[in-house]
């Protein structure tokens, strides 16, 4: 199961820059087996065309190192607590793909304004609030997977899978980590969309519900949650 989940956990980074979705090293992915308690996570600043299965690192959601002898990412603790506060997630993605960070630098979410968004997130890709200086200055990236959790205290992380971390960039995930680098990938291409249909007509707004309701429940049924749609 482990060298199975190192092996998408792999892929799963290595589509990253095939994707466009990162600059030098600004990425990392990660992935959660919920049998063993085990997440398996990219090495800190390592190239991804250097990338090897052998150099990801393996721990459990203390952050205790189970195997490898590389830095894991320094965003690793909002990844444990994402698998923590997220059942049924199994891959979390974190970029600073450009479009996505420009709406997260100006502390605006995505709102839902066409069914391109409609097909993976039921309504708005919300931002965080500002991390405070005592967050920053803490357990900086455990307090940001704080933050992600408070915003999703009203909202299915099921449903929405991305969030934007004010000032920062974007975290997505999904039931496994090709599923979060799909919905990243998706995130990167709704910013640029909003963003375009802003500048075309300022007073765009979002999408009807039904639309919204037709798109979403459609490919994902009212009680979707990841990997097992509920009929
Ligand atoms: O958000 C940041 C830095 O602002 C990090 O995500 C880096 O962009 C990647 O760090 P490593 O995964 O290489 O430690």
């Amino acid at each position: 199961m482990l060298e199975k989940l190192k092996q998408e956990v792999l892929e799963a980074n290595l589509a990253l820059p095939k994707y466009g979705l990162v600059t030098f090293t600004w990425g990392n992915v990660s992935g959660y087996d919920k049998e063993s308690g085990l997440m398996v996570i990219k090495p800190s600043g390592v190239d991804y065309d250097q990338l090897k299965a052998e150099d990801l690192v393996v721990l459990d959601l203390d952050g205790n190192i189970v195997e490898g002898d590389l830095k894991p990412s320094s965003d690793t603790p909002t990844h444990r607590l994402l698998y923590q506060k997220f059942p049924n997630i199994g891959g979390v993605v974190h970029t600073h793909s450009p479009w996505a960070t420009s709406w997260a630098q100006a502390g605006k979410g995505i709102p839902a304004l066409g069914t391109t968004q409609a097909d993976y997130f039921y309504g708005e890709i919300p931002c965080t609030r500002r991390m405070t200086e005592e967050e920053v200055t803490g357990e900086y990236e455990w307090e940001t997977g704080k933050v992600i959790v408070e915003t999703f205290q009203a909202i299915d992380p099921n449903r929405i899978p991305s969030v934007l971390v004010h000032s920062h960039a974007p975290f997505n995930w999904g039931k496994d980590p090709n599923e979060a680098v799909h919905n990243a990938v998706v995130v990167e291409e709704v910013a640029k969309m909003a963003l375009r249909a802003y500048q075309i007509n300022p007073d765009t707004k979002p999408m009807d519900q039904y639309l919204l309701d037709k798109h979403y429940l459609r490919k994902h049924g009212a009680n979707a949650y990841y990997g097992q749609d509920k009929k």
